[in-house]
């Protein structure tokens, strides 16, 4: 059994059958008008807030997240244990459809979820199989059937914004893994945006359709049946022509005159091919309603369309034509047998007819192009509201009504399920006056009719539309919701392991800075005291005239007799130089190791500090390099420059090459064996030098004494030849009587002295006296440069800022790469935090749209029913 067109069997039991009581059907009517234009109402808002919410997504789409097109693959397997689960267990069922998720644009992403398909006031749904499978709910509250208007569909489908990606080289690719190389997301993205565009379009299409008012309704019907009468009647007003023989040929329109011509009663004759428009007066022609008689009987063989304006000034609930609510027009068409079917046919496939009223007259039955055009018109249009009119001429009222509605059984079945609503037998000519309870009725049923119908041919299409959009869109933001919420739950663990990483790095660059520093402090200040510890007592023991330090490769030459005394003196002088050297070398190597152990504390800090996976410093310390002369010509100039400084011997020339090939130095000179000065201050009462050298007169400072007065009659210090010229001077000296006096003794002194000394004391003394002038000498040089510029400061201050040097590069590699690590993390960071907000507000916008959707379902949902 069909679906009545009425809500509520009871209020249909409220309208008998019979005449008398039709009084009821008006309020039936009322309601159904009231129904309707809520309805309308509804689904107008449904319309305009479906296009903000696609607009909306439109929107996000372009700004603020980029929606995913989704792809739903049926698991065939899914399907089978889907069904067999059904089976085996009736009282717990899998809620939705199983379907595998993916995306073109993204070959590696895949879940399995589960869509529960949109249903009258629910949402299309999508969760994730994992989650579904946990929330499996008893059967009774499932599958609900659809309801309403609304058709039950396969929601795990597209509906309007499919996509059709089948873009392969020959049109023919349906593997996601070649269309990601040729579909970037962008591009997907853009073909969405077309597809809501077009969407939306569309929407305003059919929101004008909703809006329009106008209801056409079909009057056709066998030659003579009595259609115009009907029309008139309707009308209640003798306006068609109305004639024994056939009359009309025209389509005669009638409209509501106060409603769509300013009240104005008036026919315009359409232009034949020329659309009409009422504004355009070159499109019809204007005549007096009076005229409309004549016309027809004049034109009778024309097929003509005419559109009539009437005032109908019954009331709104009683008027079918003016009934405040829907503009109907009524078309009264020519006779079906002037073989014309053809025509009305069309006419009653044209979307804009809502309803066909068939007017057949009860004393001859359907004639043959009548029942064809039932037929015709029950396919197209399922019901049909058939008028058996001139009813007053039948006697056997009863016979005749079953015989018509056997007919009408077999032409047109859905019309006769509904016979008591939609077969009415009527007389239309003594209605045309004042009415009668069984033509109110009929008008009643009529206005009823028309106005489902016009729910269903205007209102229908709307909000199915509405429904296929809105499940779009609900599969839509429920598969990028679940994209989103994976994002959204990476994006939170990158930010759980890479925050604190960072807070760590924050609170830890302080601590590290200092560490550094004490590193490099510390370094440095050990390099510099140990040089100082390590050259104060070379240079002590060398003035002592012994080895700066022991080591095996220097050893002090031998004495070879007094005529090499020259030789030796040098020899002693070179080798002391050398165990200087020997001693800065030594002083370098061991800074070389505590710069070691510091580069290593700092390598150790950086592991401290730095988070795992950050690339360590590449830098690698090399010790020899220390102290190396850099291999370019500037740099070797530079150390020249500095070794003619400051720092006289090492240093710059590396590795302690310095004193022992200095040729100022090396060259003996006479105070090498002689050093008077010094015997004459230890001789005559410098403390300082007593306590150093603890020796009574000897033959040296005998020696010394002698020559000390020589040197002061030479007046400055000599060498060798000085020597020959001052004892040339002296014997000049002799030729003087007074000196002979004094000069016999001192020179006795001398000479003897010398010979003692010659023998005895030279041998032990030249290292000594080499040493004390070799230390002299540094001392001298570094006379006027401060303390800093002794030859132990010297090498203390270099080889500690080399060690320094090389510490604040490691520091600094590190302070670089730790530097880089924050800012790396920083961003990290900051992306995490950046995709949490975004995927959170992606996820907050689906889940709204997701919401919004449900409520817009069921606002176009038409509570009408079919
Ligand atoms: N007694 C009676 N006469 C009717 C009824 N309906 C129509 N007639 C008469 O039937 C004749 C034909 O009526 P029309 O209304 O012209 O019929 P029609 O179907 O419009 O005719 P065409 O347009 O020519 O096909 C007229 O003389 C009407 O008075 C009715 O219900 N009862």
């Amino acid at each position: 059994m069909a679906a009545s067109y009425f809500p509520q069997t009871s209020r249909r039991e409220q309208i008998p059958h019979d005449s008398e009581q039709g009084v009821e059907a008006p309020r039936v009517a009322e309601d159904m008008q009231e129904a309707y234009v809520g309805a309308k109402e509804r689904l107008l808002t449904a319309i305009d807030a479906t296009k903000s919410l696609i607009g909306g997504l439109r929107d996000f789409n372009k700004k603020s997240w980029v929606v995913r097109y989704p792809q739903f693959q049926e698991e065939p397997d899914a399907a089978a244990s889907e069904d067999a689960v059904a089976e085996l267990t009736p009282v717990k069922k899998r809620k939705g459809m199983r379907r595998s998720l993916s995306f073109p644009d993204d070959p590696n992403f895949q879940a399995d979820v589960v869509v529960n398909p949109a249903r009258a006031g629910r949402a299309c749904s999508m969760t994730l199989a994992s989650v579904a499978d946990a929330e499996e709910e008893p059967e009774s509250t499932q599958r609900d059937e659809a309801e309403g208007l609304i058709p039950s569909s396969d929601s795990a489908d597209f509906h309007v914004i499919r996509l059709d990606l089948n873009i392969g080289a020959h049109g023919s690719s349906r593997s996601p893994a070649t269309l990601v190389s040729q579909l970037e997301k962008s591009s997907i993205a853009n073909l969405l945006d077309e597809r809501i565009s077009n969407a939306v379009t569309h929407m305003d299409k059919l929101r004008l359709r909703v809006e329009d008012t106008s209801s056409k309704v079909l009057v056709t019907g066998d030659l003579n049946a009595g259609k115009s009468t009907f029309v008139n009647a309707l009308l209640r007003r003798e306006v068609m022509p109305v004639d024994q023989q056939p009359c009309t040929t025209a389509f005669c329109e009638v409209h509501d005159a106060v409603a769509e011509n300013d009240g104005k009663e008036e026919l315009h004759i359409l232009k034949d091919g020329v659309p009409y428009n009422k504004g355009d007066e070159s499109t019809f022609t204007r005549a007096p309603l009076s005229d409309l008689e004549s016309f027809v009987s004049e034109n009778e063989d024309e097929s003509q369309v005419l559109k009539i304006y009437l005032s109908d000034t019954r009331d709104p609930t009683s008027s079918l034509l003016h009934n405040g609510v829907v503009d109907i027009s009524l078309i009264d068409a020519p006779g079906l047998n002037r073989d014309l079917v053809k025509t009305t046919e069309v006419f009653s496939r044209q979307e804009e007819i809502d309803v066909v009223v068939f007017v057949v007259s009860a004393e001859n039955h359907f004639t043959l192009s009548a029942k064809e055009f039932l037929t015709t018109a029950s396919k197209e249009k399922a019901y049909v509201f058939i008028v058996v009119n001139k009813y007053d001429h039948i006697r056997d009222k009863a016979k005749c009504k079953r015989l018509v509605l056997q007919q009408i059984k077999e032409l047109s079945p859905a019309t006769y399920a509904d016979a008591e609503e939609l077969v009415h037998f009527v007389d239309s000519a003594a209605a045309i006056e004042n009415g009668a309870p069984s033509f109110d009725k009929l008008e009643s049923k009529l206005r009823s009719f028309v106005l489902v119908k016009r729910s269903k041919s205007k209102l229908a299409p709307a909000s199915t539309y509405l429904h296929h959009i809105l499940s779009d869109v609900d599969l839509l933001v429920g598969a990028n919701a679940i994209v989103a919420e994976a994002e959204l739950k990476r994006a939170r663990e990158d930010l759980d392991r890479s925050r604190p990483v960072l807070e760590n790095m924050k609170s830890g660059r302080q601590n590290l800075e200092d560490s550094l520093e004490s590193v490099e402090e510390e370094g440095s200040s050990i390099t510099r005291s140990r040089t100082k510890v390590l050259l104060t007592s070379a240079l002590d023991r060398v003035s002592q005239g012994k080895l700066g330090i022991d080591t095996a490769s220097l050893k002090m030459p031998s004495y070879p007799g007094l005529l090499y005394i020259w030789d030796y003196a040098r020899d002693v002088k070179r080798t002391l130089l050398a165990s200087l050297d020997a001693a800065v070398k030594m002083a370098e190597d061991e800074a070389r190791i505590t710069t070691s152990n510091s580069v290593n504390k700092i390598s150790r800090l950086g592991d401290e500090h730095l988070p795992e996976g950050i690339d360590r410093p590449r830098r690698v310390f090399i010790p020899e390099a220390m102290f190396s002369v850099r291999g370019d010509r500037n740099s070797r100039r530079r150390s020249r420059h500095v070794s003619n400084g400051a720092v006289v011997a090492g240093g710059m020339l590396g590795l302690g090459i310095g004193l022992a090939q200095h040729p100022d130095m090396l060259e003996p000179t006479f105070f090498d064996l002689f050093d008077v000065q010094h015997q004459f201050w230890v001789t005559f009462g410098d403390k300082k030098a007593e306590a150093e050298e603890d020796s009574p007169m000897t033959a040296l400072s005998i020696a010394s004494v002698g020559v000390g007065a020589l040197t002061m009659v030479g007046g400055q210090a000599i060498g060798a030849r000085g020597i020959v010229e001052g004892l040339l001077r002296i014997g000049a000296l002799f030729e003087s009587e007074n000196t002979r006096k004094w000069a016999v003794p001192v020179l006795g002194a001398v000479t003897i002295g010398a010979a003692v000394y010659f023998v005895l004391e030279l041998p032990s003394a030249i290292p000594r006296t080499v040493g004390r002038r070799i230390k002299a000498t540094l001392a001298k040089e570094a006379e006027g440069r401060g303390v800093e510029g002794t030859f132990v400061e010297a090498h203390a201050l270099r080889v500690s800022r080399e060690t320094r040097k090389v510490l604040r590069l490691a520091s600094w590699d590190l302070k670089g790469c730790f530097r880089a690590a924050m800012d790396e993390k920083s961003r990290e960071v900051q992306g995490a935090e950046e995709a949490e907000r975004k995927t959170a507000k992606a996820l907050d916008y689906f889940r709204n749209v997701e919401g919004k959707s449900s409520e817009l379902r069921q606002l176009a949902a038409l509570g009408l029913v079919a």
